[in-house]
């Protein structure tokens, strides 16, 4: 049987050098690691619609436009997603964690200082090469 695969909008939110990271909830899965923002891809939304949803009510920002970096699918064993990562850099707002969570403007040379989920690596590495 094939696994269900859980598309999810990425938004790496960038403003000069630096990117906006959330904590997620200890509660959640991949809890307690930072993460960038974002969320399920409802059946009704594109990938864009639902980015936009997501940093609306995560980190309070309104999304402009975004562009694709990259697709990543990631099996944890007890779940598996479609990472959807865009790269957001047209955004109105002040960023911050509208959930009451965590939220951090990192410089990209001090990404490395966070703990993020397994699949995050991948996004990790090409930040630094090509954003
Ligand atoms: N948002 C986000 N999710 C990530 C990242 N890396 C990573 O493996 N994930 C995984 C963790 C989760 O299994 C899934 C995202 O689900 P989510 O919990 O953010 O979904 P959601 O905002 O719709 O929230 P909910 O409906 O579960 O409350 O993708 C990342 O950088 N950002
Ligand atoms: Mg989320």
């Amino acid at each position: 049987m094939t696994k269900k695969i859980v598309h999810v909008a990425v938004g790496v939110i960038k403003a000069d050098n630096t990117l906006f990271i959330c904590k997620r909830p200890d509660d959640k899965h991949q809890g307690g690691l930072w993460e960038f923002p974002g969320g399920k891809v409802e059946a009704d939304e594109t990938v864009f619609e639902a980015l936009k949803r997501e940093l609306q009510e995560e980190v309070g920002l309104t999304l402009n436009s975004s562009s694709e970096l990259m697709l990543i699918e990631h099996d944890y064993g007890d779940k598996c997603v479609k990472l959807d990562v865009h790269l957001v850099t047209d955004f109105s707002g002040q960023a911050h964690g509208a959930e009451g969570q965590q939220s951090a403007w990192v410089a990209i040379d001090k990404l490395d200082n966070y703990n993020f989920p397994a699949a995050n690596v991948e996004i990790i590495e090409k930040i630094k090469v090509d954003v």
